[in-house]
């Protein structure tokens, strides 16, 4: 049975309900040449700053992360762990939502598949490379933890989450009226949805990514989003407290945890021999490397 909430005067007067409605919607977007692009937001209270997007690279099951400030005039953006092959996706979406790609980011450097960063640059020179310096990769902004990647008014704290590979670092949103609330977690491949990122290569230790996933993540607030770089599963967000919940392999102590991580059984991936040597240098670019980033 369906029940109007009308009363009899505006029941009556229903079919003209969406004239009365409509000067009030379109005022909310008067003079936005990007009105209706908001995407998914996160925003406490009315006004959403902050334009997310997460896409997907189906060979390596990559996840790609678009983050841009647009209340700021430039409306400046940044991409996380982009891949070569999605690049046109991305520049192309990029371009169509009037941002100013400032960053291409990278957690780590991918052993299965080779990071978009250096073709991007290539195509927008003045888009810069960001790696963690502990990576020992080139790139023209070398971060380190509590490290921030500004854009426009938002930026992007660092923490270092060593164990999968060395250099591993976890992008996570600020906090204060300018940025979304929950914060949002990009966590590469220390801590995935229900597992984490294997520890058999690339100076990958357990049990120091567990301290890294205990002691960095697992200490944000509960309803913290969690962004991975990969999901084989399907999964596309979870939250910290999930997480802490049930996660199949973070959840144990940490002597189970490395039984686990030493018996994975996992085959090398497929692409390692040409992207370790590729993401070293950012996907085959030419750059200085430099630490400017240091306590922005
Ligand atoms: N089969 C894929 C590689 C799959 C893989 O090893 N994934 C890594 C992250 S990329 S290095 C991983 O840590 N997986 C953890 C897990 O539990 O699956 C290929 O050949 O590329």
């Amino acid at each position: 049975m369906c029940f109007s909430l009308l009363s009899p005067a505006l029941s009556s007067a229903k079919p003209f309900l969406p004239l009365l409605l409509k000067p009030k919607l379109f005022n909310r977007f008067e003079n936005k040449a990007y009105s209706g692009m908001e995407g998914y937001s996160t925003f406490r209270g009315e006004s959403s700053k902050l334009l997310f997007r997460q896409l997907f690279e189906k060979e390596s099951s990559t996840y790609t992360y678009l983050l841009a400030d647009i209340s700021h005039p430039q409306r400046p953006a940044l991409l996380i762990d982009p891949v070569d092959k999605t690049v046109d996706r991305d520049l192309a979406l990029t371009k169509d939502l009037g941002l100013k790609l400032i960053y291409a980011m990278n957690t780590h450097v991918h052993a299965d598949h080779v990071t978009g960063t250096g073709l991007i640059k290539g195509k927008l020179p003045g888009v810069q490379s960001v790696i963690s310096e502990a990576s020992n990769a080139k790139a023209d902004v070398l971060v380190n933890a509590g490290d921030k990647i500004q854009f426009g008014n938002m930026f992007l704290e660092v923490r270092a989450t060593p164990g999968h590979t060395l250099g591993c670092v976890t992008y996570i949103t600020g906090e204060g009226p300018d940025h979304p609330y929950p914060r949002m977690a990009f966590t590469g491949d220390a801590l995935l949805i229900r597992g984490c990122g294997r520890t058999d290569f690339q100076g990958g230790n357990s049990h120091q990514l567990y301290k890294s996933v205990h002691s960095q993540i697992f200490a944000l607030p509960k309803d913290t989003l969690v962004y991975p770089a990969h999901d084989y599963k399907g999964f596309t967000v979870s939250t910290v407290g999930e997480e802490m919940l049930y996660n199949t392999r973070l959840t144990k102590d940490e002597e189970t945890f490395t039984s686990i991580m030493e018996n994975l059984g996992l085959s090398y991936p497929k692409m390692m021999d040409v992207a370790v040597p590729a993401n070293m240098v950012c996907g085959f670019q030419d750059t200085t490397a430099k630490v400017v980033a240091s306590n922005i």
